[in-house]
Parts: structure tokens; C-alpha cells; sequence
């Protein structure tokens, strides 16, 4: 557990030209359900009647590396399967697997007083490690790469460039030329950073973590559990005493709770203001991060790793961070801009359909509010724009986040224009409680988008043809327009404490026309009504 068993098993099947395969990841595939679920709900028996499975299937099936879970050893039916395949066992001191593992709730057998548990584990299987590996290669202090070469040379395998070669490029690696760099900030007293846009990016973090740095948190969120636990690696391999702290999907990491249980991780580990912690995941987590890094030590650096379009494009740029409580959406937070932002679009690769789209809702935000140019993009083919294989991918993610560099870096704060950024959010953040936080975020404000153009026009400030734009675009890529028709009450209610309300004045952005945003202040109860009427289903 924690040995970085992933990040070295891709990197042997990369030198060797073969797959890599995870029996964790074809439980989690296979059940539905996480590892740490399965330990909990049937017990550790059970779980290794699965795995067991899972091991059987993935040697009959398979032809490269395959990871094994820690415990996978303890099951004689499964050391039997492993008799005559080449074995290989990465060996870690406990001080160091400590360190690595010990406050990642992910992984269910160290939940609590992991040196203690650790010892006991190690104390039970090792012997089984030794005796079923054909190769004992140590991890202690020696990053990835070297533990990879180690294994190469103790299993005498060629890699597919042979002679010392480095390998022939990838595709991939061509394409890391093409990095975007937006800046932000860097006026009003505000410090600069950049956005990078661009694949094979996560290069860059140790130049941006810097070496005043001793400790790093990889903030992620479960569903990005080896994407976490390979940065954490590669972190501990650049020296950095790196730990991960998994944190719930979605709205769920967004919660008080949540935020104390990552300021308990950073105070197990000694963590200083000179330590940065890294947000990796969507908005939802970005948000996390961000406000645990603005409240541990009153404010340390953090950077973020958005991995959705909507945290590329809005969440993880601006320095805007929170949790949501009871009462509303992203009431407690902190302006506390990131040190840096790395998006990298290869992420969106595994992102599912929904998720995606409802990142385009605050793309189509940016363009009516700033860049039309935008909704030209999506309109010349709303389907293709639906997925990260589009055309205009890079483009739109660019454009968006052009228009938000723009507007934070002249009021970080929100003392006015970043008001405008809010476009669409009165009504979805309200629709967003009502649903207790299970709508994604994007639907319910392109809900809130169609209703503030309808306001707009009822207001007389919006032209015909720029408010039935709204519905058109966001139909054409497969957001919702409409929310139930009883709920306005509640609605009317939950948005009474949105952050742009002055006492009892309610408070929208509206359009004076295609990329004239402007605030709207206390409207007509009446026109309220009937602005939600054409939204109303
Ligand atoms: N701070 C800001 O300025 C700002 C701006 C806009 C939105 N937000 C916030 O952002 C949040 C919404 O963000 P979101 O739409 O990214 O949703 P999200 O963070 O809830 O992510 C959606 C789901 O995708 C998973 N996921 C993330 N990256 C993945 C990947 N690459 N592959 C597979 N799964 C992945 C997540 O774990 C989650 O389950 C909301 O809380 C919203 O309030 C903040
Ligand atoms: O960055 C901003 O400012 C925004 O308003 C961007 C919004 O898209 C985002 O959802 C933000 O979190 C909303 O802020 P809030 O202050 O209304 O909570």
C-alpha cells in the first residue's frame, strides 16, 4: 500500500511496450463500489473472495503488468495463481510507508494509528511477499523512475528501445510543446500567476511548489484515487515529504467536516505556512482545497490541478474558494487566489458525458456574458463540442478562461464587475440547495442562465434574438432549461441569501445585450414571477 505501485507498473509497461492493469481498479469496475466500501459493508473475507476473482480473471486475460492489491498475497489460492509468473515485490520501510499511506482514508486497513497497523501488516505478509517474488526491488527514497529501471535490470527484460535510446516520442509528448499560458492578477496589489493549458503539464509542479517547500497535500477527489496517489509519488520523489488526502466526489467534499478532517491530515503532518498543498479534481474540489489552504496557518500556497472543464475554465481560476453549509451554497469561503494553475486537458479523457457537459455551462456563460465568439464555436457543432475529442476543445477552455483572467485580475474581490461572473448563478445556486447539492452545478445554472435571459427581456434590457439564443445553445449541447414549477417559493427564498443581495434588495446580472452584462436590482416581484414562468415546467 502507498509503495507507488501504479506509477511504477505504467512506467515498466510504457518501457516495455505492453498494457498496465490494476485488479483494484477491476473490483472497483466490476462492483461498483470502492475498495474501502467492500471492506466495510461485507468485511475483509468477502473482499478477498473478490479479489481472488478478479487476480484469476486478469492472468487469463491479460498480457503486460498487473498491480496486485497489498493483501492480495494473504489468500493461498491466490499465491498459487501468482506460482510461475514473474513477481515483482517493491519493498518500503515503515517509516516511509507511514508517511506515504497513513492519512489517506482511501485505504481501509489504515484508517486508524497507522505505524502501529502497519508494523502488524508488514510483520503477517511479508515473508509471503519475499516468497512469491521473483524480484525484491526497495522504493525507499529513489523516485519512480529508478524503482522502474531496478525492476528492468533485476528481470533482465529489454524495454522497446533497446541500445539506451531514449524511446521514439509519442504523439503526446509533440503536443506538450503546445502550452497556453494566461496570466492573472498581478495589479491591485494582487500577485500574478499563471493558468497553463496544454497536456503533460504536471511537469511544472515542482518548479511551482518551489524549494521552500518541505511538505506537499495532494488534495483529490475519490474518483481520482490513483491520479492522487501518482502525483503524491512523484512528489515523493522529488524529495518532497508528499501525503495525500482523499476527500469525498462532488458537493460532498464541500462541507465543514470535510475541511476539519484535511486541517487534521495537515497538523498530523507538521504542516508550515512554507508547505504548499496541491487541488487536484473539479470544481467541487478545487473549491476544497483552495479554502483549506486559505484557512491552515491563516493562508498557505496552493495549486490547482483542475480536472473538468467547469474547474478549467471557472472553478480553479479566480482564487474564488468555499464550502457550502445548511443554508446555502458557498456560504463560508476566502478570496485566496492559487500560485498557479495546470490544466490539463488530457484529464478530460475520462470525464463522464454529464460532467462534461455541464462544464459547457460556464463556457456559454463566458460567451454570452463576454466573447460570443464562444457560442459561434458551439453553434457551428453543438454535438462535437459535447466531447473533449471536439475541435474547438482547447479553444473554448482558452477563451473561457481569457474572459475570467480578465475580469479577477481587475477585482479580485468582487467589489463590482466580477459581479458579472455570477451570470446564471442566483437562480442555479438556489435550484442547487433545493436539490440538496445533487444537481451538478452546470445544469442548474444553465436553468439559472435561461431564466436571467428571460428576466432580462421581461425587464426590457434583452433583445429577442439574444434571449432565445440562451435556450438554443444550451438545448443544442444537452443542458436543461427548465426546473418545477411549484418550487418558486422556495427558490424565491434560498435566493434572498445570495451573496449579491444588500439587505432585503435582490440582486441579478442581466444582459443589456450579447456581452453587456450589468446588474438588475430589486426587480418587480411580478416580473420575478413571470420571468420563471418561462422557465417553470
Ligand atoms: N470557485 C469558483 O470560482 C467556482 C466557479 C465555478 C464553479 N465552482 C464550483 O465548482 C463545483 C462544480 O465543479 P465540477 O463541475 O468540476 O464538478 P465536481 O467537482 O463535482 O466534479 C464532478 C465529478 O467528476 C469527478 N471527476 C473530476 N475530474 C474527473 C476526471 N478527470 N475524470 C473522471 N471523473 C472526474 C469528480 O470526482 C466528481 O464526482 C461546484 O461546487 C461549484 O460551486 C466554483
Ligand atoms: O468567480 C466568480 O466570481 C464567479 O461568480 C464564478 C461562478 O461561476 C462560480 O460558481 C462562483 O463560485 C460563484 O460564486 P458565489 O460567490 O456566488 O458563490
Amino acid at each position: 500500500m502507498g509503495v507507488g505501485k501504479s506509477t511504477v507498473g505504467h512506467l515498466l509497461a510504457e518501457r516495455l511496450g505492453v498494457g498496465y492493469r490494476d485488479t483494484d481498479d477491476d473490483i472497483i469496475a466490476g462492483t461498483g463500489r470502492s475498495i474501502a466500501e467492500i471492506f466495510v459493508d461485507e468485511g475483509e473475507p468477502a473482499f478477498r473472495a473478490i479479489e481472488k476473482q478478479a487476480v484469476r480473471t486478469a492472468l487469463a486475460e491479460h498480457g503486460g503488468v498487473l498491480a496486485l492489491g497489498g493483501g492480495a498475497i494473504l489468500d493461498a489460492d491466490t499465491r498459487a495463481l501468482l506460482a510461475g509468473q514473474r513477481v515483482v515485490y517493491l519493498s518500503m520501510d515503515v517509516e516511509e510507508a507511514v508517511k506515504r499511506t497513513g492519512l489517506n482514508a482511501a485505504r481501509p486497513l489504515l484508517a486508524v494509528n497507522p505505524r502501529k497497523q502497519w508494523r502488524e501488516l508488514m510483520e503477517a505478509r511479508r515473508h509471503l511477499y519475499e516468497e512469491a517474488a521473483t524480484a525484491v526491488v526497495a522504493t525507499d527514497g529513489r523516485t519512480p523512475e529508478e524503482v522502474t529501471r531496478s525492476v528492468l535490470d533485476a528481470l533482465e527484460m529489454k524495454t522497446v528501445s533497446p541500445g539506451g535510446h531514449p524511446p521514439d516520442p509519442r504523439p503526446e509528448d509533440v503536443v506538450a510543446d503546445q502550452v497556453t499560458r494566461i496570466q492573472i492578477g498581478g495589479t491591485a496589489g494582487t500577485d500574478a500567476y499563471e493558468v497553463l493549458v496544454g497536456r503533460q503539464l504536471l511537469g511544472e509542479l515542482g518548479g511551482l511548489i518551489g524549494t521552500a517547500a518541505k511538505r506537499v497535500a495532494v488534495v483529490h477527489p475519490e474518483a481520482l484515487a490513483e491520479t492522487g496517489e501518482a502525483l503524491r509519488a512523484d512528489l515523493a520523489g522529488q524529495g518532497y515529504e508528499a501525503i495525500a488526502i482523499q476527500v469525498p466526489n462532488a458537493e460532498e467534499a464541500k462541507t465543514a467536516e470535510v475541511a476539519a478532517y484535511c486541517w487534521k491530515a495537515l497538523g498530523q503532518s507538521g504542516f508550515t505556512r512554507t508547505d504548499v498543498i496541491v487541488g487536484v479534481g473539479g470544481g467541487a474540489s478545487t473549491d476544497l482545497a483552495g479554502f483549506v489552504a486559505a484557512t491552515w496557518l491563516r493562508g498557505v500556497r496552493w495549486i490547482a490541478v483542475p480536472t473538468t472543464v467547469l474547474a478549467m475554465v471557472d472553478a480553479a481560476v479566480g482564487g474564488k474558494t468555499g464550502i457550502n453549509t445548511a443554508e446555502g451554497k458557498n456560504l463560508v469561503g476566502a478570496f485566496h487566489p492559487p500560485a498557479g494553475v495546470l490544466c490539463d486537458l488530457a484529464a478530460l479523457d475520462s470525464l463522464q458525458t454529464n460532467d462534461y457537459v455541464s462544464g459547457l455551462a460556464e463556457v456559454i456563460k463566458a460567451g454570452f456574458i463576454a466573447d460570443p465568439v464562444i457560442l459561434d464555436l458551439i453553434e457551428a457543432d453543438p454535438q462535437a463540442a459535447r466531447t473533449p475529442a471536439g475541435p474547438h476543445t482547447a479553444e473554448l477552455i482558452e477563451r473561457s478562461i481569457r474572459v475570467k483572467a480578465d475580469v479577477v485580475s481587475s477585482d479580485l474581490k468582487e467589489a463590482g464587475r466580477r459581479e458579472i461572473l455570477n451570470y446564471g448563478h442566483t437562480l442555479g445556486h438556489a435550484i442547487e440547495k433545493n436539490e440538496r447539492y445533487k444537481w451538478r452545478h452546470g445544469a442548474a445554472v444553465s436553468v439559472g442562465m435561461h431564466f436571467a435571459a428571460e428576466l432580462g427581456r421581461l425587464a426590457g434590457r434583452l433583445d429577442d434574438a439574444t434571449a432565445d439564443r440562451h435556450r438554443a445553445v444550451l438545448e443544442a449541447v444537452g443542458l436543461p432549461l427548465h426546473y418545477r414549477h411549484d418550487q418558486w417559493p422556495r427558490l424565491l427564498e434560498n435566493m434572498r441569501i445570495d451573496k449579491k443581495s444588500r439587505g432585503d434588495l435582490l440582486r441579478f446580472i442581466v444582459l443589456d445585450g450579447l456581452a453587456k452584462p450589468t446588474v438588475l436590482e430589486g426587480p418587480d416581484p411580478a416580473v420575478l414571477l413571470a420571468a420563471y414562468g418561462e422557465v417553470a415546467e
